[in-house]
């Protein structure tokens, strides 16, 4: 039987909460209630109270209740004996004292505690350890994070369904309008998001633009600090994000884990390169004067990207604009972000200011027009497909804008007479069926000279024989599904179009026989098409699929022709043992980037992005912190004539 006061605790606390009083108000006020019901809460007292708006100055938004003190590991690992009110820190990292809130948690575990999971109840103006009556009392759908990712995820603080705007995490949507996440896998919604629009946006520029001049004038150290503890919390939560990504874009564990090291290792890179930023001292024309060159922050920055890549696209923007000293505003795409929000709340445990990192989500067209069209925000990047990125070319043009277009690419491998066949087929295999072949640098095209067609083929064949198709979460699962039904429709029509114009269908060529719930699943089976010809979609197109087209060359000059007869200009690869060949061949590839007998090219080290209708600007590496870079000229007059 619970007491009265064990009764009243929660509901005290939780309308306390809604009635917006400030935290400290809220915890002295419910402090009694709750000690005298037998429940922990995480608030400040003593030192702790000191540091309960510490870092960044601002109060946290919600308390955090733990479980009656007799039942909770936290009780027993963090309460000190003895009797009387006890708040003692639960915070999570650099936050004692308290949990930091956020409107999106239904039921929230400790990060401070992660391998107590759910069992930790934090709940933000909930008052309650059950997640239907907590879902309840925030006013949220019971979908709107399914009981699929709750029982997945270790550290429930990690998953929002809230936009983030000014270090608020906003749960509704101006007009009330929500939009579903989808497990690919399965069709399964797996959360409800509220869906933002202008209104929305124009309060995250006014955010990221109010704490422009306190982040850009903060020491480069202090920032790099920051983002190298971000860097820290996302490897250390790899595993729960691994699963977020999985389940809401459907990439095989391993390939997630894969893309969140190379996500980190971008904020790693630009919290080193944030130190290095220079200028330089000129020689001047005259002796009368002195000119430098400053580098400055381009100021408020926009940030567009696509599902293939929940995180790494996005931190290879927020990064190098953070490092900058740049502020942002990311919208993540509708298919994919709840990745970019556990990101989000990583960063703000690691002590990044309000405001700082804005995220929107929802309408598209509606988020992308204020920001293309704001006068506040200097400077847009943008990750995605070709014909929405020559939309916002156009719209930055306008508003005179900086832009940077990481766009479609429609990557050739040529395998010349000299290859390693075997190296060359385990890199075709590898490159064209990643990410289901969802990459925007997925071999697309194969040139395969006609003295090794045959022998090339058949190893092609039998490595995508091996591989399993199934859903990502599943071990030793290679090929999980595409991203939505239009996408599987796209591969089948370019299946289609190859088999009827001629093309030998090797493997694959149809979606698989899988068990339910995995037959809601836009799966296709890892297919290869051999003698396919220039005049099929796949030659033209970018697939986005796990499509391996195989076309026959006979001269190194047809070879180069062919691989450059497209409009994109991203990715290209080749395989020989010909090293005057190779320099030949690789300048006269029309490609930002270039694979020599390898496929596995990215790299935070290295510039990433292309020419033609691949787009503008280079990410990563140090050609990619200067997109976010003004570069200032100074004329210093000395006052006096020129002499001698
Ligand atoms: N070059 C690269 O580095 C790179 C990396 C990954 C993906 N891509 C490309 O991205 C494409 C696949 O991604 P996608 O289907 O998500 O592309 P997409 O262009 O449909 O969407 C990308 C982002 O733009 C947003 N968007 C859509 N319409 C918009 C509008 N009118 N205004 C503003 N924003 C809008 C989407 O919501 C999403 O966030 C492929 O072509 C792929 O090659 C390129
Ligand atoms: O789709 C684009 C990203 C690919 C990569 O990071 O290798």
């Amino acid at each position: 039987m619970m007491t009265p006061a064990q009764r009243a605790a929660p509901v005290l606390a939780a309308l306390l909460a809604r009635s917006g009083a400030p935290c400290c108000q809220l915890i002295s006020a419910c402090a009694p209630a709750l000690t005298a019901a037998g429940w922990s809460s995480g608030g400040p007292s003593g030192d702790d109270a000191s540091d309960a708006t510490s870092s960044s100055g601002r109060e946290p938004s919600y308390i955090a209740v733990g479980l009656p003190t007799s039942q909770s590991p936290l009780g027993r690992r963090s309460l000190a004996p003895g009797p009387g009110p006890v708040y003692r820190s639960t915070g999570h990292t650099g936050r004692p004292g308290l949990l930091r809130g956020t409107a999106g948690g239904l039921l929230r575990g400790s990060s401070a505690f992660p391998s107590l999971g759910s069992q930790l109840t934090c709940l933000r103006h909930k008052g309650t350890t059950n997640l239907d009556e907590a879902t309840q009392a925030a006013g949220l759908s019971r979908a709107a994070v399914s009981p699929d990712v709750l029982s997945r995820v270790k550290d429930h603080g990690l998953l929002h369904t809230a936009g983030l705007i000014g270090g608020k995490w906003t749960e509704t949507a101006s007009d009330k309008g929500t939009f579903e996440v989808h497990n690919p896998a399965t069709g399964a919604v797996l959360a409800t998001m509220p869906r933002m629009r202008a209104d929305e946006t124009r309060a995250a520029i006014a955010a990221a633009h109010a704490v422009l001049p306190q982040w850009r004038h903060k020491p480069a150290k202090e920032r790099a600090a920051i983002l190298r503890k971000w860097h820290d919390l996302i490897l250390q939560h790899q595993h729960d994000i691994a699963t977020i990504m999985t389940l809401e874009c459907g990439k095989p564990t391993a390939e997630a884990l894969g893309e969140i090291a190379s996500g980190a290792a971008s904020v790693e890179w630009f919290a080193a390169e944030a130190v290095r930023v220079c200028g330089d001292v000129l020689e001047p024309h005259n002796r009368d004067r002195r000119m430098l060159v400053i580098k400055q922050p381009v100021g408020v920055v926009g940030a567009i990207t696509p599902w293939n890549f929940p995180m790494s696209m996005i931190t290879r923007k927020v990064a190098p604009a953070l490092a900058a000293g740049c502020t942002v505003i990311l919208k993540p795409a509708e298919l994919t972000p709840l990745t970019a929000l556990a990101l989000a709340e990583l960063a703000e445990r690691a002590g990044l200011p309000d405001g700082c990192l804005n995220i929107v989500i929802g309408d598209a067209p509606a988020i992308g027009h204020e920001l293309v069209s704001s006068d506040t925000v200097r400077k847009l990047g943008f990750t995605g497909s070709t014909a929405v990125g020559r939309l916002l070319a156009a719209g930055a043009g306008q508003a005179v804008k900086r832009i940077s277009l990481e766009l479609g690419g429609n990557a050739p491998v040529i395998v010349f007479g000299d290859a390693d066949l075997e190296l060359a087929a385990k890199g075709i295999v590898g490159s064209a069926l990643r990410n289901a072949g969802q990459t925007c640098i997925c071999a697309n095209r194969v040139f395969v000279h006609d003295s090794v067609y045959d022998k090339l083929a058949e190893a092609v064949v039998e490595h995508t024989r091996k591989l399993k198709t199934g859903d990502g979460l599943e071990p030793g699962v290679n090929v999980g599904p595409l991203i939505t039904p239009a996408a599987l429709d796209k591969v089948t029509g370019h299946v289609t179009d190859a088999v009827a114009k001629g093309g030998k269908l090797l493997a694959g060529g149809s979606k698989p026989e899988l068990p339910a719930p995995l037959s809601g699943g836009n799966f296709f089976a890892p297919t290869v098409i051999g003698d396919a010809t220039i005049d099929m979609r796949c030659f033209k197109e970018e697939t986005f699929g796990p499509l391996i087209p195989l076309f026959r060359f006979s001269t190194d000059e047809e070879a180069v022709l062919l691989a450059n007869t497209t409009e994109y200009g991203l990715a290209a690869y080749f395989y020989t043992r010909d090293l005057a060949r190779a320099w030949r061949v690789a300048e006269e590839l029309e490609f930002g980037m270039i694979g020599l007998n390898e496929v596995a090219i990215t790299s935070e080290v290295a510039p990433f992005g292309g020419v033609k209708a691949s787009g503008l600007g280079r990410e990563q590496s140090k050609y990619g912190l200067s997109e976010f870079l003004d570069v200032k000229y100074v004329c210093m007059g000395l006052g006096y004539a020129e002499s001698g």
